[in-house]
């Protein structure tokens, strides 16, 4: 099953609107490739508005980097999916490794996270799961046993219907920022045993699902990993901050459907 390409810019606490203005001419100079593949942006929430007024919304899609699970109330410092919604993000990042290691996002507040994302309709957001393993639960073998508990835990009441909603990232703590990606083979075998764990649980539902690999994704390496059968783009960390580099690993994306 071919499934459209997407790449999603997460910029985490980076960027400036002279950053948003230049990224936002790079794409839109580039019709042809968002024509065919799917790109999101993810700024800091501050930033959404800038992004909302630059960029025409049939062509880049906005995202927030994350989301409180409360719809209002007492949460300083927090960001509700109506407030991301109303600054035009579409999609929403949930349990990111930095926020899983730095800022209490416990496998229950993702779970949390994921079910009121889903649950709201203006608009139906996308939510883009993180999971992936540290290095040394990678060195212990234990990569595939720590994916398959985020996914349980995370998607424990997420049914087939709302999957149409859902895109997962595959990010490689040790991958993330470091330079160090996972090789176009290691990170197959994870994103297929994803599969394969997403047919079991949800059947076709499962099979539409994209699966986005990130960790020192750059222009350099992206073709070579989407190539992967079961690599349908990447999320991009600071390779996102420089737009002719993000522009690269966008075409990268571009290619994989021919
Ligand atoms: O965490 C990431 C995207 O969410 C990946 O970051 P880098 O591309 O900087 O490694």
């Amino acid at each position: 099953m071919q499934r459209q390409s997407l790449v999603i810019a997460n910029w985490k606490m980076n960027g400036s609107r002279h950053l948003v203005k230049q990224l936002a001419n790079t794409l839109r100079n580039a019709p042809e490739v968002l024509a065919d593949v799917t790109v999101a942006v993810c700024p800091p929430a501050v930033l959404l508005a800038a992004w909302q007024s630059e960029v025409f919304y049939d062509q880049v899609h906005l995202g927030a980097q994350d989301v409180n699970e409360n719809a209002s109330g007492a949460h300083t410092g927090e960001h509700s999916l109506a407030l991301v919604a109303e600054a035009g993000a579409e999609y929403v990042l949930i349990g990111h490794s930095e926020r899983r290691q730095f800022y209490g996002d416990t496998e229950q507040r993702i779970q949390a996270k994921v079910e009121s994302a889903l649950a709201a309709t203006e608009p139906k957001f996308k939510v883009v799961l993180c999971v992936g393993e540290s290095e040394q639960e990678r060195e212990a073998e234990q990569t595939m046993q720590v994916v398959q508990a985020q996914l349980e835990s995370a998607l424990q009441n997420v049914t087939s219907a709302k999957m149409a909603q859902v895109v997962i990232a595959y990010e490689p703590v040790w991958a993330i920022g470091t330079g160090k990606t996972a090789s176009p083979a290691q990170a197959q075998e994870v994103h297929a045993f994803i599969r394969q764990w997403l047919q079991q649980k949800y059947d076709a539902a499962g099979t539409s699902v994209p699966l986005l690999y990130g960790g020192s994704v750059k222009a350099e390496n992206a073709e070579t990993l989407f190539a992967e059968a079961d690599i349908d783009g990447g999320l991009i960390g600071g390779a996102s901050l420089e737009p002719e580099a993000f522009l690269a690993i966008c075409r990268a994306a571009q290619a994989r459907r021919s």
